[in-house]
């Protein structure tokens, strides 16, 4: 297949994010991929309860041309569940994950397609850790970060920096042959168990990232730390 032909889906899980979601659609359909690779966005709005909806129909409304898929749960179903949706509709050779708020920048894409499209790797985690003029807003999630990060090196033998991160890129082809049983935030660690396991290595590459407040809408608790370290723990002895 030609590079041309070549597409980039691009899964937006999103639950509350009215004040964000056509932000972000703008965004990615802003930015231009390498290699002539084109784009389609598959927005999977998880039973939200304030205007998302209502927004993301109206943007595809406005902009006929673009490529996007709107997928709708009736209920809140968590984000791992969003993802596991949205996997079924891409068509594109590669995928990334791309939350629906302003904290990752799409133009990081470019950063890590290129491993992909070598056919060196078949999995880029774009990390924030690595790049040293992020700042972080909280020092809890960013030690936890961290921690879940050393946590998942130890236990699968790959030096991870950055293992909790959302810009998880993947030849679709692999994503789509692991089964998942996430629901909520558990989607990381799961997927990085199962890459890992499988005997994949996974390159990272520094990204940048401008984390939000929990008055602005971030919905992550601490507990679901915890849980990630028990998902690694539990997918290890599996
Ligand atoms: N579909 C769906 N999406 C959800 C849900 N809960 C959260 N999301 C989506 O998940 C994204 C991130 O949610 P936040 O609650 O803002 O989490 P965060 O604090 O930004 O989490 C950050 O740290 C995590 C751990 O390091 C990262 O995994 C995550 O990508 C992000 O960087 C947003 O796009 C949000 O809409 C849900 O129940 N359903």
């Amino acid at each position: 297949m030609a590079d041309h032909e070549k597409t980039l889906s691009v899964i937006i899980p999103s639950y509350n994010e009215g004040k964000t979601i056509c932000h972000i659609l703008t965004r990615v359909l802003s930015v231009l991929l390498p290699f002539e690779i084109k784009k389609e966005i598959v927005v999977v709005d998880d039973g939200s309860a304030d205007e998302t909806g209502m927004l993301v129909e109206s943007f595809i409304r406005e902009h006929p041309e673009v490529p996007i898929k709107y997928v709708v749960h009736d209920i809140n179903r968590g984000k791992g569940m969003a993802i596991r949706t949205g996997i079924k509709h891409i068509t594109g050779e590669y995928v990334i994950i791309q939350d629906a708020d302003l904290e990752y920048d799409p133009h990081d894409y470019s950063l890590l397609l290129p491993y992909l499209h070598s056919g060196e790797y078949s999995v880029v985690y774009g990390s924030r850790f690595l790049n040293r003029q992020n700042r972080h807003s909280y020092p809890a999630f960013y030690w936890g970060g961290r921690l879940v990060s050393f946590i998942a090196s130890l236990l699968y033998g790959q030096v991870l920096t950055d293992e909790p991160t959302c810009y998880k890129m993947f030849r679709s082809s692999l994503l789509k042959s692991i089964p998942l049983d996430c629901t909520g935030f558990e989607f990381c660690p799961e997927i990085t168990a199962k890459v890992l396991k499988k005997g994949y290595k996974i390159k990272e590459v520094a990204i940048s990232y401008t984390p939000r407040s929990m008055e602005d809408g971030k919905k992550i608790k601490w507990t679901d730390g915890l849980e990630a370290i028990w998902v690694l723990l539990k997918y290890r002895i599996r």
